[in-house]
């Protein structure tokens, strides 16, 4: 199994399969002894599937065990109950001679990067290969590749600490490339990054699924990298999976509480606390915040409504596009005798998600 390699269009992938699979993982680490011993549950009883061809993200607050998930794939972490498998490997119990085929088909970018600074560009991006045993003319050849790939072909000769904090990073995926894994697992990848270069980055993270077909694992903190890439996602919290899905799904009907706040950081249509005290104090009927988009009929119940004399205002929402998916939500205050208004709150509910706004 190898990808697809820079200049050469990739395998499209095939949509569904399972490239890695967690089953009833867990990580439990053990610090400090006697009775200072303790024990966290880093990763706690995850079931999950990456496919083939997609770019998948992980996302949650710190601490929520993401980069053990993902340290986990290729062997970094070793797991302490459960199967994961990747390419239909197992990688739980193996030793690290066992692990080694499997992590030259997984690819790594950090954080902060993780460059050699006493290395030029060119230099870190041979390193793989030359570890890989690749002969000298070859080894040329492929950092020129990739190099022109990633837009840095001007760079080479220069040392990490001349290069700007998205360039350091376009040296990392290209360092990550080199041996034309399978699999791309990035930690953080953008975080360190201004608003524009973690666009750029997130671009080239893009194409390196896109063109070479490289399956993609990101984690992050940030909804808005989910929001501009991933085409699924995992929400974690404390060590679980709580929510997973098509990210459009994720942001139509986020189903928890973590979910929720995560979609609300960027979307905006849900009120928060303080907009919630503001809308009450400006409403005195009552208000329901509902989900809306496509195939979503909430004009039925509100025309109904009307007929029996209840009147809707908008207090609050929006409605944005994602992946050619319209969604999400409006506040409304609903005025009328109280036996009418109940009865629209009950429409809506058979037709939506329906939140009422305590008083
Ligand atoms: N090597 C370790 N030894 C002991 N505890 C660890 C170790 N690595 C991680 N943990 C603990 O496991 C939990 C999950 O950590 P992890 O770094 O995976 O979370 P995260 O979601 O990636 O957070 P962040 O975004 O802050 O990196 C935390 O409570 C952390 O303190």
């Amino acid at each position: 199994m190898s990808a697809a390699e820079p200049g050469r269009p990739g395998p499209p992938g095939r949509p569904g399969e399972v490239l890695v699979s967690f089953r009833e993982v867990s990580k439990v680490f053990r610090t400090g002894s006697g009775r200072a011993a303790r024990e966290v549950r880093a990763v706690d009883d995850v079931t999950l599937d990456v496919h083939r061809g997609e770019i998948f993200g992980v996302i949650g607050y710190s601490g929520a065990g993401k980069s053990t998930l993902v340290r986990l794939i290729n062997g970094l972490e070793p797991v302490t109950s459960g199967s994961l498998t990747v390419a239909g490997v197992e990688v739980a119990g193996r030793t690290e001679t066992e692990l080694a085929p499997v992590r030259r088909d997984i690819g790594m970018i950090f954080q902060q990067f993780n460059l050699f600074t006493s290395r030029t560009v060119a230099g870190n991006v041979e390193y793989p290969l030359k570890r890989a045993g690749w002969d000298k003319e070859r080894r040329r050849e492929r950092v020129a590749e990739l190099l022109e790939f990633v837009g840095l072909a001007s760079r080479a000769g220069n040392y990490p600490e001349q290069l700007s904090g998205g360039q350091k990073q376009r040296v990392g995926i290209a360092r990550a490339l080199a041996t034309s894994p399978e699999l791309l697992l990035a930690d953080e990848s953008t975080s360190a990054l201004d608003p524009e270069t973690t666009q750029e980055v997130l671009q080239l993270l893009q194409r390196v699924n896109r063109e070479l077909g490289i399956t993609i694992v990101i984690i992050t903190h940030e909804m808005d990298v989910v929001r501009t890439i991933a085409d699924r996602v995992a929400v974690m919290q404390d060590g679980r999976v709580v929510e997973h899905g098509p990210t459009v799904d994720i942001f139509a009907r986020p189903r928890t509480e973590t979910a929720r706040r995560f979609v609300s950081s960027v979307m905006h249509t849900v009120p928060d606390e303080r907009d919630l005290e503001r809308l009450r104090r400006a409403h005195r009927g009552r208000l329901v915040i509902v989900d809306v988009g496509d195939g979503i009929d909430i004009g039925g119940p509100l025309s109904d409504g009307a007929a029996h004399g209840v009147r809707f205002t908008i207090a609050y929402g929006g409605i944005s596009v994602l992946q050619e998916q319209s969604f999400g939500s409006l506040t409304l205050e609903l005025t009328g005798p109280d036996p009418a208004v109940q009865d629209v709150v009950e429409q809506l509910a058979r037709v939506t998600e329906v939140r009422e706004v305590a008083a």
